[in-house]
């Protein structure tokens, strides 16, 4: 049961791959909107250095980095079957909950948990994200 450091995604900030198979489940770490430069989608910082997060494009730029490190296992987020999302703050549930509904519905998606986390690794993050896929290996 070998994890998986991907080459050009955003490097892990600790000793743990993104994906993990097991069987037929597939495991990602916490994912954020960080991209391979260590820059964040959904994170504007003007020449002042105001800075403005926002939910929206970060939700979907995690969902976005989850699909691909997914891919690598020959998996999409069709294959999620389980969702746990840490939001920094409660007020941002509904932007969240908006773009996800643009990524999964009732019927078909996966069960979801969302809680609130004090901190996330960076200050810049509003949302982590990690989940639990299942797809026969070798389909
Ligand atoms: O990778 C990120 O940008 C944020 C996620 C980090 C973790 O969940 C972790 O370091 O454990």
């Amino acid at each position: 049961m070998k994890g998986k450091v991907i080459q050009g995604k955003a490097t892990p900030r600790g000793k743990y791959p993104h994906v993990k198979r097991v069987g037929d489940f597939i495991f990602v770490s916490g994912t954020s909107s960080r991209r391979p430069d260590n820059t964040f989608e959904g994170v504007e910082v003007d020449k002042f250095g105001t800075t403005t997060l926002d939910i929206k494009k970060q939700t979907a730029a995690v969902l976005q980095n989850i699909n691909s490190i997914l891919q690598e296992e020959g998996a999409s987020l069709k294959d999620v079957v389980d969702v746990t999302t840490f939001l920094v703050n409660m007020n941002d549930f509904k932007g969240y909950n908006e773009t996800y509904g643009e990524f999964f519905d009732a019927e078909t998606g996966p069960t979801r948990t969302t809680v609130a986390a004090h901190q996330l690794p960076h200050p810049h993050l509003l949302i982590e994200i990690k989940v639990i896929a299942y797809k026969k290996q070798n389909a």
